[in-house]
């Protein structure tokens, strides 16, 4: 298990050039599954899961070819169903959550998929009945071994039909789109989730040959079709750590330039930040946030206590609000962070609570933060990551605390963050990996 040192109290300065976005990769990778033509994917972020998901493919017989840094070349020409029964893909396809959305693909090129429990982030429940119902809808015969966790799924040729998700699942709408573009005939999708990350996914597809309409929106029309090519597809930066750079650069009082953010995919995300008072100046398309001595949070009109909580897109993202509550901590006035969609993302204020943030944790799904308006400073302390923005949020506090911190088990933050030690060194601060 590694772990960061950290001295904190340092102002950091500098620019930070956002990695290509984790969630999206997971998605685009898996899609390279359905054509058995060549896929060149560029910003692809170099972290555990990413590289996971790489070898899994490869093991799965996908030839993979790296054209420089973060550009590869995938094809998916033959594919080793045998592998599927393998005890090697239990073990590699369960130990990250994007592999759920190779099901999807199986399932409509080759008429079978399978996948294990599906691992990540241990945040609360996390149910697949989303995929399944859909792939289910498409005419798939479906089957859970419960002993074993491992479900299955398989269908002669998918069917179109209409499709109300029970609910916008992030994965699950992927998985389904993605089974849905080889069914025959016409699938309508309502309550489909939207993110960046599935509209990247749907545009993908359709240079691929692929027929959605309705990008964007909770309601996606798809015509099927026989087959699909290659593609060249580009990935987004990351706004979840374009989040993360704002609320560092806010709770270490930094000037921090993040580049190239693309500001029309970061929909809600900056102006949630500006409800804590973080001041953020466009320009061009980089972000410029100014070194703040200090951040007062807004009411709302009526003057009631601020409550920031999370939802489907085009609502504010889930994996952001473990910093939003850690920025919280030292800004002037009280917020509600209330956490809706998981049962378990907001455990972690304990250890901010020990290290002298004043937080209530009202339930496992609410949190009121009373900020300190860095009248204190947070001390420096040991602790463990819990999941992948805790660990991040974590590392934010301890990068503002006085004195040293230790945060253990920092597999988690590089599941998601790029060489994120030297990326912060690089602006000055005082962080090492032991
Ligand atoms: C690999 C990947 O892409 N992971 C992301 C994906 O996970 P993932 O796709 O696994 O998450 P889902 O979108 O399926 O659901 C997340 C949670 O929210 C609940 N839920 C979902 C939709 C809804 O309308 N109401 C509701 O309550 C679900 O029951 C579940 O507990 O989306 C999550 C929600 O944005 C993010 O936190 C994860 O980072
Ligand atoms: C919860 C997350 O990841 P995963 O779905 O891969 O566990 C996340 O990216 O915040």
């Amino acid at each position: 298990m590694a772990s960061f040192e950290i001295y904190g109290g340092k102002k950091l300065k500098g620019e930070l050039v956002p990695q290509g976005a984790k969630n999206e990769a997971l998605q685009i990778l898996c899609a390279v599954l359905l054509t058995e033509d060549k896929v060149t994917i560029s910003n692809l972020p170099d972290i555990i899961d990413v590289n996971k998901l790489i070898s899994l493919l490869q093991a799965m017989g996908v030839k993979v070819e790296k054209v420089e840094k973060g550009t590869f070349i995938f094809q998916a020409k033959e594919i080793d169903l045998d592998y599927l029964r393998s005890e090697d893909f239990k073990n590699r396809a369960s130990s990250l959550r994007g592999s759920i959305m190779i099901v999807g693909p199986l399932l409509a090129r080759f008429g079978e998929g399978f996948i294990p429990k599906p691992g990540g982030d241990k945040i609360g429940r996390r149910r697949l009945d989303t995929h399944f119902e859909g792939f289910a809808r498409l005419g798939a015969e479906f089957n859970f071994d419960a002993e074993e966790y491992f479900y299955s799924v398989k269908a002669k040729k998918l069917k179109g039909t209409y499709i109300h998700l029970d609910e916008a699942s992030v994965t699950g709408t992927a998985n389904v789109v993605m089974a849905a573009v080889l069914a025959e005939g016409h699938t309508t999708i309502y309550n489909a989730a939207c993110e960046p990350y599935l509209q990247q996914l749907c545009k993908m597809l359709n240079s691929m040959g692929a027929q959605i309409a309705g990008i964007g929106s909770n309601r996606l029309e798809i015509d099927g079709v026989d087959k699909l090519g290659g593609c060249f597809h580009r990935i987004l930066p990351d706004m979840i750590e374009i989040g993360s750079f704002i609320g560092l650069a806010a709770m270490t009082q930094s000037e921090i330039t993040i580049k190239d953010v693309s500001y029309e995919n970061l929909g809600i995300i900056p102006d949630v930040f500006r409800k804590l008072g973080i001041q953020m100046e466009l320009r061009g398309d980089d972000l410029f946030i100014p070194a703040q001595e200090s951040y007062e949070v807004e009411t709302f009109i009526d003057g009631s206590i601020m409550t920031i909580s999370d939802a489907p897109w085009p609502g504010f993202t889930p994996d952001l609000l473990s910093i939003i509550l850690v920025v919280a901590t030292q800004a002037k006035g009280a917020v509600l962070i209330h956490q809706k969609m998981f049962e378990s993302r907001l455990f972690f204020v304990d250890k901010l609570i020990d290290m002298g943030a004043q937080i209530i944790l009202c339930d496992p799904h609410r949190a009121t933060v009373i900020g300190l308006d860095r009248k204190y400073p947070l001390r420096g302390i040991q602790m463990t990551s819990p999941d992948i923005r805790a660990g991040v949020s974590l590392l934010i506090a301890a990068l503002s605390a006085e004195g040293r911190s230790v945060i253990h088990n920092i597999e988690q933050i590089d599941r998601g963050y790029q060489d994120i030690d030297i990326r912060l060194s690089n602006l000055g601060a005082d962080i090492r990996r032991l």
